[in-house]
């Protein structure tokens, strides 16, 4: 059984506590937070995420990044990855992923999402609650495809994007990086890098930096 430490301990990491638990190849060893919180699901904080070289040293070899910003969780998986952590996945029971899908490592994948053939899940993003995502779709590493969104064959998502709730992107749309689609949206031309676009159909509303985006 491999032990494992969350990194995270808000709403996000409850959802991957409850699925990691059900899995009989885990042990959760704890979680880590910039605060001390209380227990998450009585499973205890161990400290902040300085304490993750320790528990490395510790035997502790296996993590969990359950942070929903996109920014944030890929800070701390470059940071885990550096002190030398393996990433596991946590996909819930009952979702319906394809043989021939391309899973890649740190993935959360919730209950009622479908993945279809032959589409590519990057490293480290999320696919929430009843997500569809088509056939032949790439979702980049880092990227969140909210609840309830459908994403049609062939689509591109890019690094870092998150995908509002509910949205619908019909088939062969690319989505550039880091990126944010408003929720309820309807995304039927390509959607460039680094920009927030929102409704129906989707429109650019605000350019922004690099590192100047956040989600909620
Ligand atoms: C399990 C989980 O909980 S997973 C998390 C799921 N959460 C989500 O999917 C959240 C989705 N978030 C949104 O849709 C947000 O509204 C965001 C990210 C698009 C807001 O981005 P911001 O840059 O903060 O935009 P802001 O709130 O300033 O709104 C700018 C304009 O866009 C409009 N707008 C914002 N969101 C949307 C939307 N989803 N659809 C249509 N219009 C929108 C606003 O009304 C506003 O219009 P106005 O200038 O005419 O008043």
């Amino acid at each position: 059984m491999k032990k494992v430490v969350i990194i995270g301990a808000g709403g996000h990491a409850k959802v991957i506590i409850n699925i990691l638990r059900k899995d009989p190849n885990y042990e959760l060893v704890g979680c880590t937070d910039h605060q001390l919180v209380s227990p998450v699901l009585n499973l205890p904080v161990l400290g902040d995420d300085s304490i993750l070289p320790y528990l490395y040293e510790q035997g502790i070899h296996h993590a969990f990044v359950a942070i929903g910003s996109n920014r944030i969780r890929q800070k701390l998986h470059q940071k885990a990855e550096w002190i030398g952590f393996q990433f596991v996945n946590a996909i819930a029971p009952f979702t319906c992923i394809s043989d021939s899908v391309q899973l890649g490592t740190g993935v959360a994948i919730m209950p009622g999402a479908v993945i279809n053939v032959e589409a590519v899940i990057g490293n480290q993003s999320i696919i929430n609650t009843g997500a569809s995502v088509d056939h032949d779709c790439r979702i980049g590493e880092y990227a969140h495809i909210a609840p309830g969104c459908n994403l049609a064959g062939n689509v591109t998502v890019g690094k870092g994007t998150f995908v509002g709730i509910g949205s619908k992107v019909i088939d062969g749309t690319r989505i550039g990086e880091f990126s944010m689609i408003g929720g309820g949206s309807a995304v039927i031309r390509d959607i460039p890098d680094y920009c927030t676009a929102v409704g129906v159909p989707a429109k650019v509303i605000k350019h922004h930096e690099e590192e100047g985006h956040h989600e909620r």
